[in-house]
Formats: structure tokens, C-alpha cells, sequence
């Protein structure tokens, strides 16, 4: 059953059937087949220039918070495609889904063959899965047509922890995904900067961030301002993507939403990589939504030692 979230708020479906299991790699499936497939209204309703871009409210740094045609559209046909395949498990989207306006699209149980190669089936029960939906990060860059930043994205969490991260370019048509303890169609870069590291940051909710990363690695330090926390995270994974730039590590000091983080900290665990808050504590993607404690993401790289020389972020961290 569908809860009555307040109007123009998050979606959060709830599971429910205690006893009955899901298959963690036919969620696999559906998820990767759920991005694409809102992928294609996000490129649909840019591609046909009616946005109808509003402000949805504002950030608690003041930033206004746009939504669009292409957010909707595309979060109706995730959310519905990831409930009719998976009715008991308990799903949290962005954006709010109108109940009188169901998509009737649904999965027809085939898996892809790359999926099928490299993953076997898991059965976990219903009730320890939360899947979380982005139907369109980067919204913000969306609307300046800006459109290497924006992704679409599915996370599903066990128990709290991400471990099936989905995360696809609707202009480039490129999809990463990869499964903790399972596999994956991405990696990692052979290597990385470890000393003066390429600092990947938010263009427009950067925060304190810019200060943050030259107080940890020196005025020369390069910091890349990007949009979308999706493409931000396969900033530092092997992308064969020509509007793909590289980065180092991914640091983020405002408030967050689960969503916009989930499926990155997915692959990268799925990879060997790690994203924590910034005081290096595991993010659990279960419960409320928001993530307070800001983020730092790297792969194949001492990631302790990287929060270790992190400035004390007390001050820093939620301004
Ligand atoms: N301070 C903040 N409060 C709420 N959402 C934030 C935020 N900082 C970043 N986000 C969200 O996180 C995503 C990545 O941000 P950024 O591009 O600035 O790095 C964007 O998601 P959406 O585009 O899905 O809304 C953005 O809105
Ligand atoms: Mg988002």
C-alpha cells in the first residue's frame, strides 16, 4: 500500500509480508531496467524542452530546489516498475508519485545475460530490503542543460547496508551497476593520486567544501566543481565516457539526501572503495533520509588516512 506522504514530498512505499523473500540479483535486474527506463523520460521531456521547472522548496543553506516534468515522469515509471516486480518491499523515492496516475509498465522477468553471467541468484528477506530512488540527480544542472552531470539512480540496501548500486547516463545511454560480494560491469582505475588528489566537488551545494579540501590538501590542490552526486562518484571508477571527468576523491560537506548517495556508495563498496561521513563513519540507508555528517568517497586508496587529515569538521561539516 501506498502512504500518504505530505503533497510534492518524498515517496516511501512500505513493505510489508513477513516471511517472504526477494532475489537480490532479480532486484538487480529491475533496477538497471528502472534507470534506463526513467533515463529515457529524462531525455525525453530535455530533448523536448518543456520542464516546467518550479521550485520545490529550499535547501537548509537557502539553495532553491527545482523540479521538472523529467523528474516526475521519470520517478513514476521507477518507482512503479520497482513496486509491481517487488510489492513487499519498501521503496523510498525523491519524488512523490500520484497513486490516481499509475504506470502500467512492468517486468517480464528477464534477466540480462551479462547479469546472469557474472551474478547468482540471492534470496534475503523482504523486510530487511529498502531500495532508494533518484529519478533525477543533478535536477539543478538538468535545468542548464548542463546534461554530462545528470544520472539516474537505484540503491538497494540490506539491512541498512548499500549493496546493489545502479547508476545510469540517459544522454550517453551508459549504465554502472555492481552488487556487493556479486559483481559488477565497472572498476576501478588502475590508479590514483593519493598525494595531491584531484578533489571532485558539488557546483552548486558546495558549501564550505572548496576550504574544507585546501586546508586537507594545500592551495594547490585541484578541485573539480561538478554537478550530481551519481556522476561525482564515477569520477573516480574507470568510465569509458568522453563527458566523464576523473577525480581523485569525492568530497560533500552540506546535508544530503540518502538517495542521491545510496547507489554511488554501493558500487564503490562493491568495488573495494569506501564512502563515509566525513568523521569516517559507515552511512546506514535505512530509517530517515537525510545524511548529516557530510562525505568523503575514494577507491583503492588509504581511506582512513584520508579522514584522518581532514580539518576538524565540527565547524565545518553542516554550514
Ligand atoms: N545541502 C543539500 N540539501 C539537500 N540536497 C542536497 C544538498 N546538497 C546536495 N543535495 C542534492 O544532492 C544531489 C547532488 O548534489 P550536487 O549536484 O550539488 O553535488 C542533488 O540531488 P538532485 O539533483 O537529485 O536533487 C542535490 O539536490
Ligand atoms: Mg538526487
Amino acid at each position: 500500500m501506498l502512504s500518504e506522504p505530505a503533497a510534492g514530498g518524498p515517496e516511501t512505499s512500505h513493505g510489508s509480508a513477513p516471511g517472504v523473500t526477494v532475489d537480490l540479483r532479480e532486484l538487480l535486474a529491475v533496477s538497471v531496467l528502472a534507470a534506463v527506463r526513467g533515463g529515457e523520460e529524462v531525455k525525453r521531456v530535455r530533448e523536448g524542452n518543456v520542464l516546467n521547472a518550479k521550485a520545490k522548496g529550499k535547501t537548509r543553506e537557502g539553495a532553491e530546489e527545482q523540479l521538472t516534468t523529467g523528474d516526475l515522469l521519470s520517478n513514476r515509471r521507477m518507482f512503479y516498475l520497482l513496486k509491481g516486480a517487488f510489492p513487499a518491499v519498501q521503496i523510498n523515492s525523491e519524488e512523490r508519485v500520484d497513486t490516481a496516475d499509475q504506470e502500467t509498465v512492468s517486468w517480464d522477468h528477464s534477466i540480462p545475460e551479462d547479469i546472469k553471467q557474472k551474478i547468482q541468484p540471492k534470496e534475503v528477506p523482504a523486510e530487511s530490503v529498502t531500495v532508494w530512488i533518484d529519478p533525477l540527480d543533478a535536477t539543478q544542472e538538468y535545468t542548464e542543460d548542463l546534461r554530462q552531470y545528470v544520472t539516474t539512480m537505484v540503491c538497494v540496501a540490506v539491512n541498512g547496508k548499500p549493496v546493489i548500486g545502479v547508476i545510469h547516463k540517459p544522454f550517453s545511454s551508459y549504465t554502472a551497476w555492481a552488487m556487493v560480494d556479486g559483481g559488477s560491469n565497472v572498476k576501478a582505475r588502475s590508479s590514483y593520486n593519493e598525494k595531491t588528489p584531484r578533489i571532485i566537488v558539488s557546483r552548486s551545494h558546495a558549501g564550505k567544501v572548496e576550504q574544507v579540501a585546501r586546508q586537507t590538501f594545500g592551495n594547490k590542490t585541484v578541485i573539480i566543481p561538478a554537478g550530481g552526486a551519481g556522476y561525482k562518484v564515477l569520477a573516480l571508477l574507470d568510465v569509458p565516457e568522453k563527458n566523464q571527468e576523473e577525480a581523485d576523491v569525492y568530497i560533500h560537506v552540506t546535508y544530503i539526501k540518502k538517495w542521491d548517495i545510496c547507489a554511488g556508495n554501493a558500487v564503490l563498496r562493491a568495488l573495494g572503495g569506501h564512502m563515509t561521513t566525513l568523521t569516517g563513519e559507515e552511512i546506514s540507508y535505512t530509517g530517515s533520509d537525510g545524511n548529516e555528517g557530510g562525505l568523503i568517497a575514494s577507491i583503492n586508496m588509504n581511506h582512513k588516512a584520508l579522514i584522518e587529515k581532514l580539518p576538524d569538521l565540527e565547524k565545518t561539516s553542516h554550514k
